[in-house]
């Protein structure tokens, strides 16, 4: 007897035949992979006699579905049979053979296969496209040719493995699996196009097996249409495209081109992997901080700024034209001024510094205020020349007879204070020049200013050293006499109908006094000018070259008259100037004792027509007149007066005051003053363009700036305290300005941009630019060009927001030392809670706050974040080979933000912007003379 075995291939059954009727034992042999053509499905590998399937797959020859979870022992995973759904998934996981997880739950439901290099660390569910480890997809598949030709409901699921670089991926219609490929050496890649992120998956070749009997591969009888021999033999490309935002994804390959010219659709797809958060690469992160709307945001906000500075200076422009063509007038006669009763009071205490003062100084004369130190003569010339005063004012001045308001008293009245306040790197030509190009009207052609430049220096006698540069005391220039003619040539260039002068002399020998003065006698001589000056202690040759003297004592006038009459006045009472003594010495001597000044006040003139030459002139004082006889304003009685003064007032003829009829006007009564709106001879073109020309030449020859600024160069830390550079460049201007916006040479703004392009331009953006350059290839940073600008745009916006950050305290805080010890105890405060020397998740709770006014924190996130964020660290411990991603390094050591690049940058933006208002606001609202 003959036993034959076949074997019934294709089945995975086996039959023993026999020749007899004997009916034979029942007996299935097991399946032998290695043997049977089948082979394994599914792209699973025949290992022995067994077929070990991808997951998701099982049986014998892997061609059923496993269902629970990934995390589950394959060879535990419950199958089910052909043509039947997963009934049920593990916790957490979801898909068509439960492959994809749904939660950070489910990942963390089972000890993990494998160990993360951190030991503990627990998996997450990745739902993005962007795949770290292994994950799988389940998609509906839904392209209307497939449809048309097979029709019913399509899922694809797909196993996209990175480490492996290769796709898996099956075709099911209905529960039944028409196809699978396998897809090796993809490349993968997660790029950002308009603002989408998508991840793609390109493989050169592919290799698929159709499944019989099924629909779309045959073997069903009554098929119309197969692709089984198409399927078989496809070769690629293959390409996967998911984008980040959407749950569809484009499916193509290469051969089917033809069949699907558009791919096949993809919708609905769910993916989902378990992943280690140190797995997890930066490129997502990276491309997701990019934050387009942000960027959106910065350009919409910069076109705004480009529009609204191009409408800026079409308007300026504009009204820079309309100056250009008006008719210039320049003063040609002197002005008279008279003063009544003015009064100041100091609001602190109540001190009264002037106690009701009257006098005048008619056209063309030289009236010297005389007084000792501490008199009130600063006082009193502050408020002639309309200087806004701390403390309250009172009584009234007339300009040529006339009532003018306190802004018209400063346009006709050029004002020289005590202090030169010049640019030192000016030379005495450009210096004048400046004030020239402000304050001359802006109709007047060019070769005429600089005729009226020269006029003026060769008359202050100045042509010898037109050409040397002003210096200070660290750069010696012109001498003091010199610079006290270059102040008074930057008011005379107005020629103004008026100039006062505080203290022109002081700090000058006698020579230099004396020639001081005879220029300013000249100029009164030429009645294009009324001088007033206070003075010292003039020498007796000076002291005969004024016309008037008013002698001032404790704040109230002594003598008010004639200067040539002035010995006889006090002679008359009994006070008599010894032989060779000084006249104008022996005045202060009387000021200063007040029991002089108190015969000289008692004394009761009895011949009337000598009590006029107390006066001397047509205008004489007393504001106690008013009272007495009742003419003029009547405000001026308001004034109380002191016992003293009363007798003197006897002495003074008072009816001539006000005799023009005209009426006076009240000077403010106390604080600042009624808002008037400022009138400028130039356009604001003009005013920046001079501004911008002084400052560069300020630039250029003050080395020491530049040289500040090449600590710039060196190392990233100095940016911020190399930025307290900008508090001593600006405390130099800022008393210059403060003079020249008194005196009306231009409004704050053409300032505050001036000052802003040539700080933070030369000395802020170019080293920093310089510094970034050198630096980045030194230390060998990401040679990514994108990485490259990026940082340079970090450190130019973090120095500009410390810069920015000293000139407001410059501009705020009066005194520089303190000025400098606020800035750099703010810097070292914020450079603490930077985040490289404490990390920020671990600062104390109550004091969290601070770091987030530290523009420290915002660049070094950014700083790092740029740089870091996408680099991954190689290493080995115990000769165990591990990579982490530089992101997971921010997070868990300096408690960095990812996603914070742009975030960072519109921070330091924000900074950057509210500084600059506050500096404005500084500058406008606080850079005010006081007096
Ligand atoms: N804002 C102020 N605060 C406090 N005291 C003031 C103020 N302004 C003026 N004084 C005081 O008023 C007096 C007169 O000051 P002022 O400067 O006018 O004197 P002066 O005659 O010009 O003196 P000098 O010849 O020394 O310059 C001084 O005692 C001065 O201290």
């Amino acid at each position: 007897q003959t036993t034959t075995t076949t074997r019934q291939t294709g089945t995975g059954t086996s039959a023993v035949v026999s020749p007899t009727s004997t009916p034979p034992p029942t007996c299935i042999p097991e399946y032998d992979c290695s043997t049977s053509p089948k082979g394994c499905l599914n792209n699973g590998v025949c290992q022995g006699k067994t077929c070990k399937c991808m997951p998701g797959f099982g049986g014998n020859d892997c061609s059923q579905l496993s269902c629970g979870s990934p995390l589950t022992d394959p060879s535990q995973r419950p199958t089910v049979k052909k043509g039947e759904p997963c009934s049920q998934c593990d916790d957490g996981f979801a898909g068509f053979n439960c492959n994809v997880c749904q939660t950070d739950a489910g990942c963390r439901s089972k000890p993990p296969a494998r160990t993360s290099f951190l030991g503990n660390e627990a998996m997450v569910c990745n739902k993005k496209p962007e795949v770290f480890y292994n994950s799988f997809m389940n998609c509906k598949v839904n392209t209307p040719e497939l449809t048309a030709f097979f029709p019913g409901n399509y899922t694809l699921t797909m196993d996209l493995d990175v480490t492996n670089k290769t796709v898996n991926a099956q075709l099911w219609l209905g529960q039944t699996e028409q196809f699978y490929c396998t897809v090796p050496n993809c490349t993968i890649s997660t790029t950002e196009l308009s603002g989408v992120i998508k991840t793609k998956w390109d493989c050169p070749t592919l290799h698929c097996k159709c499944l019989l009997p099924t629909v779309m591969c045959g073997g069903i009888p009554g098929s119309i249409v197969t692709l089984g021999g198409t399927i078989d033999t496809l070769k690629g490309p293959f390409s996967l495209t998911c984008p980040h935002n959407s749950k569809d994804c484009d499916f193509f390959i290469g051969d089917l081109d033809g069949l699907f010219p558009t791919g096949l659709k993809m919708e609905d797809c769910d993916s989902g992997e378990c992943v280690f958060e140190s797995e997890m690469q930066s490129e997502l992160q990276r491309l997701e901080a990019k934050m387009p709307a942000g960027i959106i945001a910065c350009l919409a906000i910069l076109g705004a700024l480009v529009l609204f500075l191009i409408v800026v200076c079409s308007i300026a422009r504009r009204n820079q034209i309309i100056m250009r063509c008006t008719p210039y007038v320049l003063n040609t006669e002197a002005a008279s001024l008279e003063f009544r009763n003015v009064g100041y009071t100091l609001n602190k205490d109540g001190l009264q510094i002037l106690k009701g003062i009257s006098g005048s100084a008619p056209a063309g004369v030289v009236l010297a205020v005389m007084g000792p130190s501490g008199a009130g003569k600063s006082t009193l010339v502050d408020i002639l020349a309309g200087k806004r005063k701390d403390g309250k004012v009172s009584g009234h001045i007339l300009l040529n007879g006339k009532q003018v308001h306190e802004s018209e008293i400063r346009q006709m009245v050029g004002f020289v204070d005590q202090e030169d306040t010049l640019p030192p790197t000016q030379t005495v030509y450009e210096a004048v020049l400046f004030s020239a190009m402000l304050r001359l009207p802006e109709g007047m052609p060019i070769h005429r200013v600089h005729e009226r430049v020269s006029e003026v220096i060769d008359m202050l006698g100045l042509t010898h050293c037109k050409d040397r540069r002003i210096g200070n005391v660290t750069a010696r220039g012109i001498s003091g006499g010199e610079k006290r003619r270059v102040s008074i040539a930057l008011e005379l260039i107005t020629r103004p109908p008026i100039l006062i002068l505080d203290e022109p002399t002081s700090g000058l020998d006698s020579h230099s006094a004396h020639m001081v003065v005879q220029q300013l006698c000249k100029l009164a001589q030429s009645k294009t000018t009324t001088v007033i000056m206070t003075i010292h202690q003039p020498r007796s040759d000076i002291f005969f070259m004024f016309d008037q003297t008013l002698v001032v004592s404790k704040g109230e006038a002594l003598y008010f008259g004639a200067t040539a009459t002035a010995a006889e006045y006090f002679n008359r009472r009994g006070l008599v100037c010894p032989n060779n003594y000084n006249i104008a010495d022996y005045l202060l001597d009387i000021a200063m004792d007040q029991e002089l000044v108190a015969r000289a006040r008692n004394y009761v003139e009895e011949d009337p027509e000598k009590a006029n030459l107390a006066t001397g002139h047509q205008v004489h004082v007393s504001g106690a007149v008013s009272r007495r006889s009742g003419n003029g304003n009547g405000n001026a009685s308001e004034i109380t007066r002191t016992s003293d003064e009363r007798s003197f007032e006897t002495s003074v003829r008072v009816e001539d005051v006000g005799s023009s009829g005209s009426s006076t006007v009240s000077l403010p009564e106390a604080g600042p003053s009624k808002k008037q709106k400022a009138v400028y001879p130039t356009s604001f073109l003009l005013q920046l363009q001079v501004l911008m020309k002084r400052n560069f030449q300020t630039l250029i020859r003050d080395k020491s700036l530049l040289n500040r600024a090449g600590s710039l160069f060196f190392m990233l830390a100095l940016l911020g305290f190399s930025s307290i550079s900008a508090l001593g460049a600006f405390t130099d201007t800022r008393t210059l300005f403060i003079k020249e916006r008194s005196n009306g040479y231009y409004p704050p703004l053409p300032f505050v941009i001036s000052t802003l392009l040539f700080d933070l331009i030369p000395l802020r953006i170019v080293p920093s630019i310089f510094m970034g350059c050198i630096s980045y290839f030194m230390i060998g940073l990401s040679p990514v060009v994108e990485t490259f600008f990026k940082f340079l745009l970090i450190i130019v916006l973090f120095n500009l927001a410390t810069a920015m950050f000293c000139l407001v305290i410059a501009a705020g805080v009066r005194t520089t030392g303190v000025a400098s010890l606020s800035s750099s105890i703010v810097m070292l405060f914020m450079m603490l809670f930077g985040g490289f020397m404490i990390n920020q998740g671990k600062i104390p709770a109550a004091l969290t706050w601070i770091q987030y006014l530290s523009m420290f924190k915002y660049g070094f996130e950014a700083l790092a974040v740029n740089e870091v964020a996408t680099s991954k660290l190689i290493d080995n411990i115990q000769g165990v080979a591990f990579n982490v991603s530089g992101s997971l390094i921010l997070q868990k050591l300096f408690g960095f933000d990812l996603g914070g690049y742009w975030k960072n940058m519109i921070v330091l933006i924000g900074f950057n912007l509210l500084f600059i208002f506050a500096f404005w606001a500084f500058v406008n609202f606080r850079l005010k003379e006081r007096k």
